[in-house]
């Protein structure tokens, strides 16, 4: 069981259009080579989205102009007040994850729902002219990795080549101690649930830090972490004119 944190931004999408890959039709301008995805991963607590929402999505962003959006992943849990279809999640029926499971790049269950990425949420943003990006665990990174090896001869029916060329940066703590400091400091979770995320965290570093990422990013100082962040991304995606926020 692995989990993404995928979030809202693309047009909600029907069961049917799920189905099928290329069918957005709400591109613009769809670019032949769209930029690949941005995979961030690393322990629970070690600080991701505290970076991302510095670097990328925040209105003080340290990169502009930011043209990475979360893809929208789908949920069997209930809509809660205010949400809406397609924005904040697709919220489908259990069905469509037990019948669709090939549509999934990753899925998760968690207090008795199912959560999940579609390639085809992937494939909106990318249509968007847009760098999806998706926070992974371990679990997920080693999927895709190995759906990304296993691509002999690219082709637009193989879902995972949408994948190549993927930047994949792993966030990790300056100590492990850290990690318990940030998760109880952070007030949202039980003891049960944080002895489980730290018990999974040292093999998640030991991976993470194996030589299979393409950056290590140690998350010490979350300002000094958010500029090295922003200096990878503008290495990494030199054709998006990224400019620092001055
Ligand atoms: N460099 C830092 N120094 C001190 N505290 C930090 C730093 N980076 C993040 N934090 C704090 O640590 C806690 C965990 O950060 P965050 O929620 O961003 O982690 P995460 O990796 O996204 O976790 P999860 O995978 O569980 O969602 C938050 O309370 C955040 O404010």
């Amino acid at each position: 069981m692995f989990t993404s944190k995928t979030r809202a931004l693309s047009a909600p999408i029907s069961r049917s259009s799920t189905l099928l890959l290329s069918s957005s039709s709400s591109s613009p301008n769809p670019n032949p080579n769209p930029p690949p995805p941005l995979i961030i991963c690393g322990p629970s607590g070690v600080g991701k989205s505290s970076l991302l929402s510095k670097t990328l999505f925040s209105n003080s962003s340290l990169l502009l102009p930011p043209p990475f959006s979360f893809s929208t992943s789908h949920t069997t849990r209930l809509p809660r007040m205010g949400e809406t279809n397609g924005v904040e999640y697709n919220f489908v029926l259990p069905d469509f994850f037990t019948q669709n499971p090939s549509l999934f790049l990753e899925t998760a269950e968690v207090h008795g729902n199912y959560y999940g990425t579609t390639f085809k949420a992937v494939n909106d943003v990318r249509e968007q002219n847009e760098i999806c990006v998706l926070d992974l665990d371990v679990q997920g990174v080693k999927t895709l990795k190995s759906g990304i090896t296993s691509l002999q001869t690219p082709t637009s029916t193989n879902f995972f080549s949408m994948f190549l060329n993927s930047k994949f940066i792993f966030i990790t703590p300056p100590k492990f101690s850290t990690l318990e400091n940030r998760l109880r400091n952070r007030n949202t979770e039980t003891e049960e649930t944080l002895k489980t995320r730290l018990q999974n965290a040292q093999s998640e570093i030991d991976y993470g830090t194996s030589g299979v990422f393409d950056e290590i990013i140690v998350n010490d100082d979350v300002e000094r972490a958010a500029e090295n962040l922003a200096s990878v991304l503008e290495r990494f995606y030199p054709d998006q004119r990224l400019e620092r926020r001055r």
